[in-house]
Parts: structure tokens; C-alpha cells; sequence
């Protein structure tokens, strides 16, 4: 269904070999590694990352790492599957992280530790003969890390003893040879070393590849991350601001004891799922940040932390809007949305077909596309953002055969709303 082809000016990118009809699954795929952010790790199963407080019984259930007594899991099952695996909380990592001093540290510096003492074990296992753990490693490897424009977030509170440099060598260093010591009390062999450039590689491919993965909403309404998982194939695919598919994942989605689960960490594979129907040859595109976050947000964000500049055909329209076009958007959007639901089927809006390069298409095919028709954006933002307050979730329809019938559901609150209810509330804002 999938191929992954070189896209000019934007790397690899991930393309439909066959029509996928809207609500399909594209990808499923396990996590290459998956790891806690520090500030939340207390709450969290630190192999498969479930919310403790999603179990029935969360008290009776967290299982302490029986070596560091620093981390839990959710279930002995997962316990032992993270001693088992070398990118997990195994004996090594925990040894690791144990002896590394994490003092004055930020909480961004500490996870990046987290990440840092997994790839350090895996090149270990590597090493030794692990061809699961060397494949591993390859697939880290492989992932894009374009020059930074700015510090990697473990960089942005200078480390003790810094002042107030916190450039991105000196933090490196600074993790780096804590890392060293840590690795050199615990008799890792030398294979398992990092030179600082290795070390800040690894860190700018975090940052580019790594799906930050939410915790549930806190009683205050605010959004925390919970970790931190990097893919091998998801990590190919590139934003767009007005995508094509969009990321859902379950990391709650039982509160069965993992023993009852098909296998410790089930809950953790990422699922994207088709928003339409895409023609055989279109890019997959998810967007990289909320749909309905505004242009300037947007760029900055594509720029500063992803390393290119958006040109997608949203972009391209909003950048020639004035301050009132903006400012009317809202009311006038409703309008635009409902003539262009009435002037196509929903359908040449839905899939801006005319946006995309064809197959083989170039700068300048791109370069010949104009941006995307006012009506259409509004009509994709009303369709496909949730309108839970607060949410900015994407919708998302139910994959054909769930036998729900025309449901769309957001990925971020799980909301629901079926395509007659929608038009129902366009016709109601008319
Ligand atoms: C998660 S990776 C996506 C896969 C990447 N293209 C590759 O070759 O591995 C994110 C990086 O892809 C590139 N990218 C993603 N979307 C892009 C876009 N719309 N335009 C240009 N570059 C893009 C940027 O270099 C970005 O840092």
C-alpha cells in the first residue's frame, strides 16, 4: 500500500501505491524506542508508558524495578519485557541511569539522558552479537537529522556549571561526559561509548523523528507529555498543513492487566489513518503540530524545529490574507465552507488533489501550484478539527468495517461525530 520515495527539498517522504479509501489504517507500527519524560515518569509504566491511574486498580498494580526501585511498571508482564529488552528500562539502561549524576540537570536534559543511555545499550548488545538490537541501531541511524537552526530543548536550561552558555556544545559535553562517567562505573565496554559528535547527532534525530506522546488531560485542562517514541516508518512521513492521514495511538486503551494483553507494550503501537480517500501516487502527509494553529505559528515552528520552510498550498493562500481577512475568517469561513461543500461533493476539498505533486513531480510542478481555494481550507478546518473546546484534535474517519458508519473520531479525545452531524451543525452556523 506504501512505498517510500525521495521528495525534492523535503528528503524521503511515504506514498500510496494503491487508492486508500478515507478512514483506512495506513500504518501500524511498534515504537523503535519508547522512553519516559522525566517530569511524569512517576506516572507512567516505564516500558509501555501506560497512565497508572488508567488501571483498575492502579495502587495494587505498579510494580517498582525490582534492581534501581526508581521506576514502575504497570504489570510484572511489563517488568520483565523491559528487562528483556535492550531499549527498554533493561539492565543495563537501569545501571546506567542509576550511576549517571543528574544533578542541577533540566527535565528535558534528564530525558534526553534517557534516550542517550537506550542507544548506548543497544550498541552494547550490538556489539555483542545482537542482531535485533544492531537492526535497531541501523534504523536509528537511518533517521533524518537536518542541521539545527535552534538548541534541542535538553539544551535550553544551561547545565550546572555552564553559566549561562547553552550552546549546543557545551551541553552536549555536559551530558555527554556524565554519560561517560556513568558508563565507565557500571564497566560498559567501549563499544557502548559515544563521542560527543555521535552524541549530538543522535540528539537532533530525536528531536526531529520523535512523537511526543500525551498524557492524559490533567483536571486543570493542560496537556503533558508522557514520553517520547520514535518510529522507523512513521518517522518518513513529512507535514503538510492541510494532511492527508492522522497519527492515533492507545496507550490507555485497556485497563486489562497487560498478562491479559496479546503481549506487554500491545498498547504502544502508533496507528494513521486515512482522513480521505487519497489516489494511488499521493504523498502521505500528517501535519507536524495542531490544524488549527495560525500561519506565523506554523512557519516558526517548521522552521525552528524541523529545519525547512512550509510551502504547502495553505501556507501559500493564508501568506497573501491581510489582517481582516483573518480577523473575518471565523464567520466567513462557515460561508465559504458550506459553498464549497455545495459546490463540489466535499470530495476535491477534501482530497486537494491539486495540491500535491504528481507522481515523479518536481520543484517545478510544485512551483506551478498556487495555494489552496479559501473555501476549502475553512471546509477542511470545520471537518477535520474537533470542536471539543480546548482539543485541536484531528478527526478522523472509523475504518471501513468498524460499523460505525459515517463516524469520524478525534485522536486526541477520542470524541465522536458523524458526517450528517456535521453538515447538521454547518447548516445551524449558516
Ligand atoms: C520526521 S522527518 C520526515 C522524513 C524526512 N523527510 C526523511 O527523509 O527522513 C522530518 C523532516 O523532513 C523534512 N520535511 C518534512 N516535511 C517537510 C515539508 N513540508 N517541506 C520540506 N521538508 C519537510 C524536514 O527536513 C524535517 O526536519
Amino acid at each position: 500500500m506504501l512505498e517510500v520515495r525521495e521528495v525534492p527539498g523535503k528528503g524521503r517522504g511515504v506514498f500510496a501505491t494503491r487508492t486508500i479509501t478515507g478512514g483506512e489504517v495506513v500504518l501500524r507500527e511498534p515504537p523503535l524506542l519508547l522512553y519516559p519524560q522525566q517530569s511524569t515518569a512517576a506516572a507512567f509504566c516505564s516500558f509501555c508508558l501506560r497512565a497508572f491511574n488508567s488501571l483498575e486498580d492502579s495502587a495494587a498494580a505498579v510494580v517498582p524495578c525490582g534492581t534501581c526501585g526508581r521506576v514502575g511498571f504497570c504489570s510484572s508482564a511489563c517488568a520483565a519485557a523491559a528487562a528483556a529488552d535492550v531499549g527498554s528500562h533493561c539492565a543495563a539502561v537501569c545501571g546506567l541511569l542509576a550511576a549517571c549524576n543528574t544533578a542541577g540537570l533540566s527535565d528535558e536534559q534528564q530525558t534526553a539522558l534517557q534516550f542517550l543511555a537506550r542507544c548506548c545499550a543497544l550498541r552494547q548488545a550490538a556489539a555483542a552479537g545482537d542482531a535485533a538490537a544492531a537492526a535497531r541501531c541501523a534504523a536509528i541511524a537511518g533517521l533524518a537529522a537536518p542541521p539545527p537552526l535552534v538548541p534541542h530543548p535538553a539544551e535550553q536550561q544551561s547545565a550546572p556549571g555552564t553559566g549561562s552558555n547553552s550552546s549546543t556544545d557545551v551541553v552536549v559535553r555536559e551530558l555527554h561526559g556524565r554519560l561517560s562517567h556513568a558508563l565507565a562505573a557500571i564497566g560498559a565496554g567501549p563499544a557502548a561509548a559515544l563521542s560527543p559528535a555521535e552524541a549530538a547527532e543522535l540528539l537532533r534525530k530525536e528531536a526531529t523523528n520523535g512523537y511526543g506522546v500525551m498524557a492524559p488531560s490533567a483536571p486543570d485542562g493542560e496537556r503533558r507529555i508522557r514520553g517520547t517514541a520514535l518510529y522507523a516508518q512513521a518517522s518518513l512521513i513529512n507535514h503538510e498543513c492541510l494532511p492527508n492521514v492522522a497519527r492515533f495511538d492507545r496507550f490507555d486503551a485497556s485497563s486489562a492487566p497487560a498478562s491479559s494483553a496479546p503481549h506487554p507494550g500491545a498498547n504502544t503501537a502508533v496507528e494513521f489513518r486515512a482522513l480521505h480517500d487519497i489516489p494511488a501516487g499521493e504523498e502521505l502527509t500528517q501535519s507536524y503540530f495542531p490544524l488549527p494553529w495560525p500561519l506565523a505559528d506554523r512557519q516558526q515552528r517548521c522552521q525552528e524545529d524541523y529545519g525547512f520552510q512550509c510551502t504547502c498550498p495553505r501556507c501559500k493562500e493564508e501568506a497573501t490574507w491581510s489582517d481582516s481577512e483573518w480577523e473575518a475568517d471565523g464567520d466567513a469561513g462557515m460561508e465559504d465552507a458550506l459553498a464549497a461543500e455545495g459546490a463540489a461533493d466535499g470530495a476535491a476539498c477534501g482530497h486537494h488533489s491539486h495540491q500535491h505533486d504528481a507522481p515523479g513531480g518536481g520543484p517545478a510542478a510544485a512551483e506551478q501550484e498556487g495555494g489552496a481555494d479559501p473555501a476549502c481550507i475553512s471546509l477542511f478546518l470545520l471537518k477535520y478539527v474537533c470542536p471539543a473546546e480546548g482539543c485541536y484534535g484531528t478527526l478522523a474517519p472509523l475504518p471501513p468495517g468498524a460499523g460505525a458508519g459515517d463516524q469520524y473520531e478525534c485522536n486526541m479525545c477520542g470524541r465522536r461525530r458523524s458526517e450528517a452531524e456535521f453538515m447538521a451543525e454547518l447548516e445551524a452556523a449558516q
